[in-house]
């Protein structure tokens, strides 16, 4: 994917995380809760009824051994097996996945079946007849829930929150729905009947048992402006999002403007190492835009100039809706988080993260290789079919993950740096990125390398990288070379001579002279300075990347129609200059 495009998606998930708000939740009184539940426990009777002999199809989710074996250990499904409590049975249960994490889904699914229940995998209003119950996310509402299920009114099955089905299964007994029932939305202006109208579109013939019990108690939610009609949805973000892709940030108002050096002190670590923590798994487990939802709040939370105090003081900052509220607050309070301390007991979060971290594997080989039956880095050794970039990966697990200190890393850039000189004689060898930035410590280490002659840097790839292989520095290839327009980057592993050393990786990027000020400012990073740098560029027409400083570039949308004019930008400083901020030295760009 395009990286601006990357930029303006998550530049916009940011701000529509911000645009989210939770409501309170109001309860059912006892007498509502028994109508209610006399209501459902009488359909559920005839619906058994009804299902005998019923051709519809359904389809059991296979409980796959893994995964069982997985959720057994999330839900603290120990001592007594759950295949034992089979208190979903003759239940039929459809899942509606929006807003649930995937890994979270298939949990339920293993754990529903082997309680004996029978999960639907698809919804269409002829399963209606047979479904015990609809298991929707804490924070839908049921607007959004008939739109999604194309249902014109509430269900007549109830319709639970996930949390009710967590502690079932936690609790290895069907508790009763209160407080977890999804409720019709009420309107914030007082005419709940004609509210109560609109908000489901009650259009079906004749108000069913439910929705005339509904109507006449007044039920209210809770999550009503979450997600209420299309509409109002469109009304609301809509114009955000117009007014942002017009506005213009000046220079001043660039979002790293402040320099990275002295940062302020985080007064809420606590808070935010239990949410990286949260970020990292969503990371390993493929859950992009969660992991992109807690680094966003992380940031906010970083320059919080003092400890949070209350839910609404949480609540207030950016990126911050009610759900990462709760759990900040929870953190506050208790000092910990009781869904991360879920996941740390969690096998399979825990071998996805551990497979992640393989050099040349990310979320899906994980998680295929979790499926495999595969749980420890010797099981990958032994059993796994690998490509060449992740035997190397497996091989030097712990010694590539390690970083090193920046000497160490000063002292690889001398060796490339003394090959390529060499070779050529007026060669530029420069580590950048985190070395660059002036961090203490390394995970890698990126050379640069170019010739002010502006000819001859073509042919020196090749060379250098044989002759680091000859003296046996480099000691594995993970990209033998990727070619990116006139730049050439080699990808692979080297260790220093001596006694206890440990291999490290190294990138080698060879540019020609007239891309080497965009060439430095890009490894030098970092990635978050770099996407500031780039967004900042959208505003003035221009655009930003490792080879070239474009002006006059036009936009529509996301798409480029004209690709503007390369502006020659021989150093770093006159970089900076042409996109009109003040130069800014490489250890103040740590942001
Ligand atoms: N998605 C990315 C990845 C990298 N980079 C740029 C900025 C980085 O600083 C530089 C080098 O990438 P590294 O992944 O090596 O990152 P660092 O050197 O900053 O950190 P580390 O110490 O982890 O290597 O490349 C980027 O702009 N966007
Ligand atoms: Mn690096």
């Amino acid at each position: 994917m395009d990286e601006e495009f990357i930029d303006t998606i998550s530049f916009f998930l940011g701000l529509i995380f911000t645009e989210i708000h939770k409501f309170k939740h109001k309860k059912m009184s006892a007498t509502e809760l028994n109508l209610f539940d006399k209501h459902f426990s009488m359909a559920s009777r005839k619906r058994i009824l009804e299902t005998k002999g019923n051709p519809i199809k359904r389809t059991k989710t296979e409980p796959s051994s893994d995964s069982v074996e997985s959720s057994k250990e999330c839900f603290a499904f120990n001592k007594v097996d759950s295949s034992e409590k089979k208190i979903f049975s003759n239940k039929y249960i459809y899942i509606l996945p929006a807003g649930i994490e995937k890994m979270r889904i298939n949990i339920f699914k293993n754990q529903i079946t082997k309680c004996g229940g029978t999960i639907y995998e698809q919804f269409d209003s002829t399963v209606l007849n047979t479904l015990s119950f609809i298991i929707v996310d804490d924070k839908m509402d049921t607007n959004r829930m008939c739109k999604l299920l194309h249902l014109e009114s509430y269900p007549t099955v109830p319709v639970v929150k996930s949390s009710w089905l967590s502690s079932c299964l936690r609790e290895k007994k069907i508790l009763p729905f209160e407080p977890y029932l999804l409720r019709i939305v009420e309107s914030h202006n007082d005419s709940t009947d004609n509210h109560l109208k609109s908000s489901t579109k009650a259009t079906s013939p004749g108000p069913s048992q439910l929705q005339t019990f509904l109507n006449k108690n007044k039920i209210s939610d809770s999550n009503s402006n979450y997600s209420s009609s299309d509409e109002e949805k469109e009304a609301g973000i809509k114009p955000v999002i117009e007014a942002l892709t017009n506005s213009k940030v000046k220079p001043e108002k660039w979002i790293c403007a402040q320099s990275s050096k002295n940062p302020k002190p985080n007064f809420n670590t606590n808070i935010t190492d239990m949410l990286e923590e949260m970020a990292k798994t969503y990371e390993s487990t493929n859950d992009k835009w969660r992991a992109f939802g807690y680094q966003k709040a992380i940031k906010a939370i970083r320059n919080y100039p003092k400890p949070i105090t209350s839910w609404e003081e949480a609540k207030s900052l950016p990126g911050v809706g009610g759900r990462l509220a709760d759990k900040i607050w929870e953190i506050a309070q208790s000092g910990e988080l009781r869904k991360l301390k879920e996941f740390e007991s969690c096998e399979m979060t825990q071998v996805l993260k551990l497979f992640t971290n393989v050099w040349g594997a990310g979320p899906q080989t994980a998680l295929a290789w979790y499926q495999q039956g595969l749980r420890t880095i010797d099981d990958l050794k032994q059993k796994a079919h690998l490509t060449s970039q992740q035997k190397v990966g497996v091989r030097l697990y712990d010694e590539l993950l390690d970083r090193m200190p920046r000497e160490e890393a000063g002292e690889i850039e001398k060796v490339v740096r003394e090959a390529a000189e060499s070779i050529q004689e007026g060669i530029i060898a420069q580590a950048c990125g985190s070395y660059r930035r002036g961090k203490a410590t390394c995970g890698d280490v990126d050379v640069l390398v170019t010739h002010p002659d502006g000819k001859s840097h073509k042919g020196i790839f090749f060379k250098l990288i044989t002759k680091l292989k000859e003296s046996g520095f480099l000691t594995d290839d993970l990209v033998s070379v990727e070619q990116t327009g006139n730049q050439k980057k080699y990808l692979g592993v080297c260790k220093l001579e001596g006694p206890n050393r440990k291999h490290r990786r190294l990138d080698i990027i060879v540019v020609p002279y007239s891309e080497y000020g965009c060439a430095l400012v890009y490894f030098t990073g970092s990635a978050h300075f770099n996407r500031s740098l780039r967004h900042l560029c959208k505003t003035q027409n221009m655009s930003l990347n490792e080879h070239a400083l474009k002006i006059g570039v036009v936009r529509k949308g996301a798409d480029k129609i004209y690709e503007g004019t390369i502006v020659q930008t021989p150093t770093e400083e006159s970089v900076f200059e042409a996109l009109k901020i003040p130069y800014r030295p490489p250890e103040e760009r740590d942001h």
